[in-house]
């Protein structure tokens, strides 16, 4: 159980200020559904149906990319799920955010514009440093108390991550709680586990799942590897997978940078992990095509998904497992003809009477968009970075800042 105080011992009626993690794909400037929506939704109305006056903090993209965009459509959005109004407006802690925030009645939401739109927000910095920034000197005599509930920005030491929690009570949210108690000391849950323990790791960052390997190798017993990093392992055994064909420019990086640990890997560690024995490509005719490893001569195509032999080597470790733990999908899941080896792995683990966490970045979407039963999983983490940081055991600022305002 997590050292933080919780909304169990928050007083009802007050003014809160809450910092969620909205951070969604935005497609075209229309930001898109996801899983992070209705998670928050419920930590949101929890507080307003305590009579709580609500102010959410979030933010969206980075200055400078095509996803910095206002928080209006996540209003929109939010409000379908919360099932109240959520106001909106377009200010952080200017005049107008202070009159909308003056402006609330007790059970009423209003959600401020991206935390990043403000110069104090982004500098990674000290919680002492950030407590004395404007942005918190002037919103924090507005409110009783701070709630963090944004475990996915945790590793971020941001003013709305990491300063609030040193001006006002602070509490952990329930995304936060749940989050950091299933995904904190991975690695001690799995040595403590008997049975077989099993981590499936895919995605598209090679260094991730290296780092993965890495910190919790004494602790797991068997990776199941899919997802470019699948390529990129097998590339350090010598075949002819795990470079940019056409105008890929998904893998020579990665391999430049983490070719001479992936050749150390399979050289010294091979016992420990699974790899690819066939993959799934884009025909000619835009289908879904398979190729075994052993037949790969020369790499013509990128490789979308697992192999359906990968799948079927990969199940039966799975149903064998004590606890499976997910980082990652193992090919590109979004598209409906390379989403078999992301589905059909965690289909089995849904199955399989193990302990199980899924996580990674979208991964937490297949369930929804496949019409996988969350109940299946004794968690889902809608974190990317932080989950990646809790699975290798490193401190995640905004939440020790938690622990320590309760200590
Ligand atoms: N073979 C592949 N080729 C291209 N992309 C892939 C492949 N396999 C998986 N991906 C992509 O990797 C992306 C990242 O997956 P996911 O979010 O599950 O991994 P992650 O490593 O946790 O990333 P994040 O940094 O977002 O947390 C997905 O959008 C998926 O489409
Ligand atoms: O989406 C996330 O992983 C978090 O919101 C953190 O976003 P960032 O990587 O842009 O800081």
């Amino acid at each position: 159980m997590a050292a933080f105080n919780t909304l169990d011992d928050l007083a009802d009626g007050q003014r809160v200020l809450v910092r969620v993690d909205l951070n969604s794909p935005v497609e075209d400037g229309v930001v898109q559904d996801n899983h992070r929506f209705d998670r928050y939704a419920e930590t949101v109305r929890e507080l307003a149906d305590r009579d709580n006056k609500v102010v959410l903090m979030a933010h969206q993209g980075r200055p400078g990319r095509d996803d910095f965009v206002s928080l209006d459509q996540h209003a929109e959005i939010l409000e379908e799920y919360v099932g109240k109004p959520i106001n909106f407006v377009e200010d952080i802690y200017g005049d107008d955010a202070i009159d909308a925030i003056e402006a609330l009645d007790a059970g009423e939401i209003l959600l401020l514009e991206n935390t990043r739109m403000a110069d104090d927000e982004l500098p990674e910095k000290a919680p002492e440093e950030h407590a004395k920034s404007d942005f918190v000197q002037t919103l924090s005599p507005y409110f009783d108390a701070f709630v963090n509930d944004a475990y996915s920005a945790a590793h971020r030491a941001h003013a709305s991550t990491v300063g609030f929690a040193l001006e006002l009570p602070a509490y952990a949210g329930r995304v936060m709680e749940a989050e950091y108690e299933y995904n904190t000391g991975v690695a001690e849950r799995a040595r403590e586990t008997e049975g077989q323990v099993t981590m499936v790791l895919g995605g598209n960052k090679s260094e991730d799942v290296i780092s993965v390997v890495n910190n919790l190798g004494d602790a797991i017993d068997t990776f199941l590897i899919g997802g470019l990093p699948g390529e990129l392992f097998l590339r350090a055994e010598g075949y002819p997978v795990g470079m940019d064909v056409g105008d890929m420019d998904l893998l020579d990086d990665q391999w430049e940078e983490t070719k001479d640990t992936l050749e150390d890997l399979v050289e010294n560690r091979r016992d420990e992990f699974e790899l690819p024995t066939d993959f799934a490509y884009e025909d000619a005719a835009d289908e879904r095509a398979e190729i075994a490893l052993a037949d790969i001569e020369e790499k013509e195509t990128g490789y979308l998904d697992i192999g359906h032999d990968t799948i079927e080597s990969y199940v039966p470790i799975i149903e064998d497992s004590e606890a499976v733990f997910v980082k990652g999908a193992v090919g590109v899941f979004e598209d409906e003809r390379f989403a078999d080896g992301t589905v059909e792995l965690i289909e089995a683990i849904g199955r399989t009477d193990c302990f199980s966490v899924v996580g990674g970045g979208d991964t937490a979407r297949t369930l929804s968009m496949y019409g996988l039963s969350e109940d299946n999983y004794d968690h889902i983490s809608i974190a990317g970075g932080a989950y990646l940081n809790a699975l290798t055991g490193q401190e995640l600022e905004a939440a020790e800042v938690l622990i320590e305002q309760a200590n």
